[in-house]
Parts: structure tokens; sequence; C-alpha cells
């Protein structure tokens, strides 16, 4: 969808920014440009919508050579989201929005009304923030706005420059969310520029990552982190990368251990016989319609006796992640309960839990098929917990 063929520029001053760059963003796919400040990041995207020229080399949009495209005409397909927003602080919210529509020609009522339905989508009621000004708007709010506007006229391909960075860390990361939850229903092809590497590896499908005018790997976040591809790479993304590997590293159901499982109503007696012939010293314990409820151990079961059901030893445990989900929340969520594992569920049926045994495992393996270039799947080895 966006192609850059041996793409270099030299600014007139000399100072090459960008040197000899090939690389491609398929389409719906969302790529990030990540690198220190300097590294060409910002002109890369320019040369995108004519902003900036190349000196040399070719860029296709959709299979076409945008050298000869009336850039005016170019912007309008392309949509644009920068840091400082640069909304018009003298229009409503809902005119800034329409901006691109109205210029391409839209009726007003129509403008207004798909400008209306964006704010919706990006989270602003427009009944509550399309009459207000920017000013009146908080920072994250404004960032919103310039998402929205950006998209308005549907085009097929985004660019946004550092469209985050100006709001604090929490804002940022609820930005980042749902922006993506935004993509996955709208599926752009997006070129996104940042200088901070937990951005790039959390949005990217794919990240390039830039040396001084150059790519030095372009890679999945899961690779880049996994097998940074030349030391520079490794220095940047970080010596706790492995760390940052559990954002984007999910759950998978062969990751989980199967602990046995008991449910409220059932005798103790019967449970208390399963968790011995498997040698347990807990069962995870389902509600009647095979919801989690929490977990019962051995020596509770024991001292119950007898008689009644496994509901009254039982022990609530609300921490569970869905599966798909990064190892990070399920390592957050043990934290926050101070527990040793974490149930797993598909919908609300139970697959099975986490311990930090498994995810340790999970990572591992992830490492490895990165680095053997197959599925996490298809990588064993022997961990410290089997021996
Ligand atoms: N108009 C210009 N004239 C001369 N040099 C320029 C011009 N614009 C940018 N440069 C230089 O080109 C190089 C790349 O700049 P660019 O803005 O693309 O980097 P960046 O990676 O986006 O940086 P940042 O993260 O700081 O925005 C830098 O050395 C910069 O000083």
């Amino acid at each position: 969808m966006i192609r850059f063929e041996q793409v270099s520029k030299v600014y007139p001053d000399g100072t090459r920014a960008v040197d000899g760059l090939s690389f491609e963003v398929a389409e719906g796919e969302l790529v990030t440009l990540v690198g220190p400040s300097g590294c060409g990041k910002t002109t890369t995207m320019m040369m995108v919508n004519r902003l900036i020229e190349p000196s040399s080399g070719r860029i296709l949009v959709n299979g076409e050579d945008i050298s000869g495209v009336d850039p005016v005409k170019l912007r309008r397909r392309i949509g644009y989201v920068i840091q400082q927003v640069g909304l018009f602080p003298h229009r409503t919210i809902l005119d800034n929005t329409a901006t691109v529509p109205s210029l391409v020609g839209w009726k007003r009522a129509r403008a207004r009304e798909r400008a209306a339905e964006l704010l919706d989508l990006v989270g602003l009621d427009p009944k509550t923030y399309g009459s207000r000004y920017p000013a009146q708007l908080s920072g994250g709010q404004r960032q919103r706005v310039g998402v929205a506007r950006a998209l308005a006229a549907d085009p097929p391909v985004l660019l946004m420059d550092e469209p985050f960075g100006a709001v604090d860390p929490v804002v940022r990361e609820r930005l980042q969310d749902e922006f993506l939850s935004l993509q996955a229903r709208v599926r752009k092809t997006v070129l996104m520029v940042t200088h901070d590497i937990e951005e790039a590896v959390r949005m990217g499908d794919r990240i390039a990552v830039y040396g001084t005018g150059r790519i030095e790997q372009f890679d999945s976040p899961g690779a880049v982190l996994g097998s940074p591809a030349t030391s520079y790479v490794a220095q940047f993304v970080g010596a706790d990368r492995g760390l940052k590997r559990l954002s984007v590293t999910t759950i998978e159901p062969d990751d989980l251990e199967q602990p046995p499982v008991a449910r409220l109503d059932e005798p103790v007696r019967s449970a208390a016989a399963r968790l011995s012939s498997a040698g347990a010293r807990w069962a995870v314990v389902l509600n009647g319609e095979g919801d989690l409820h929490g977990w019962v151990s051995a020596d509770a079961l024991r001292i119950a006796g007898e008689h009644g059901t496994v509901g009254e030893p039982a022990r609530r445990m609300d921490a569970w992640v869905p599966v798909g989900a990064p190892l990070k929340q399920a390592f957050s969520e043990m934290l926050q309960h101070d527990a040793g594992w974490v149930a797993v569920l598909d919908g609300s049926r139970f697959l099975g839990v986490l311990t930090p045994a498994k995810l340790h495992e999970a990572l591992r393996r992830s490492v490895d098929a990165d680095a053997q270039g197959v599925g996490r799947d298809e990588v064993w080895f022997d961990s410290v917990a089997d021996a």
C-alpha cells in the first residue's frame, strides 16, 4: 500500500536525513517508525504526503508513484495526525472535524453528520463536545479530535507523527488502547512515528527501528525484542527487553497448566479423592454454570471432613484474564491479587491457569520461535520447573 524504493533525502545544507530507504507497509497494517531524535523518522513520513520531496528514489501509494500526483489531491487521500494537533482555535470541535470533508466538497450537513459520527467513534459525545472550542478540551480530548479529523474523509492511509506525545503517560496509554480498538475496526494503512520503543512495540504490527537515516531492523515487535538484528537495535530496545516482551506475547491455550477442577456443589469427599490421586495441593473451583468461582486447597478439604460440598471450604478468586491477552496482563493480575496463578478464560469458559513457571516458559518459547522463524507451538525445551 505504501512502498519506499531506494528513497533518499538530502536537505539543501547537505544533511542526509534519509539514505536509500526501502520498505513496504501492507494494506491495513500499522507500522511504527522508531528511533532517536534526528534519525529521519519525520522526514520519511512527510515524504508520503509530499510535504517534503525525496532527492532520489520513488514512493508508491496504492501502486501509484506519488511524484506524479497533485500534492493537494494526494493529501486528501491521506489522513495526518500530529502531536500539536493543529486545531483551528476559533472553530468548534464539530467544524474542526468536518474540515476535510468540507474541503473535498461535501455538503455542509453531510460533512457535519460525518464529523459527529467520527467524534462518537473516538469517544467524544458530539452533543457535549461538538459545540465547544479547542481551548475548552483537555489535551487528551484534543488528541482524539485530531484522530477524528484525520479519519473524517475516510482516507485509506493515515500518517501519525507522535500522535500521543503531548499527554501524560496514563492518558497516553488510554489513547493508545482506544486507537488500537478503533484501528481493529477501520483497518487503515498507518505509518506512525514515535521515539518511544514501548509505544512502537505496543502499537505496531511491524516496527522499523531507525539508526541514522537508515532502517536497522524492520520486523514484528516480538522479533525486534527477541532477536535484535544489530547491537545498535539491542541497545535501543534496552536491556529490559525481556520485560517489554511480556506486553507483546499473548497467552495461548498451550501455555496453560491444568490443575484438578472441582465443582461448588460436589461432595468434599470426591473432590479430595481427585486431588489426592493427582498429587495436587489445590484445585480450581467452578460454579454450576462452569464459571470460575475460586479455588480450594487439599488441606481445607481434609479439614472439612467427610461431609458437605466443596462450596464450604472453597475460597473466592476473582483474578482471571482472557486467552489472547498479553502475558503482562496475567503477571499484573497475579501481583495485584498476590497470587501464584491466574485463571485463563475463553469468554466465560475456564481453560486452565497460568503460573509464574508457565509464564516464563511461554516467554522462552516465543523468543525461541522468533529466533527460529517458526510457530510457538513448534518450540520445546527443558525448563527448570520440569527438572
Ligand atoms: N529543513 C531541514 N534542513 C536541513 N536539515 C533538516 C531539515 N529538516 C530536518 N533536518 C535534519 O534531518 C535529520 C532528520 O530529521 P527528522 O526531523 O526527519 O528526524 P526525526 O527522527 O523525526 O527527529 P525527531 O524525533 O527529533 O523529530 C536531522 O538531522 C535534522 O536536523
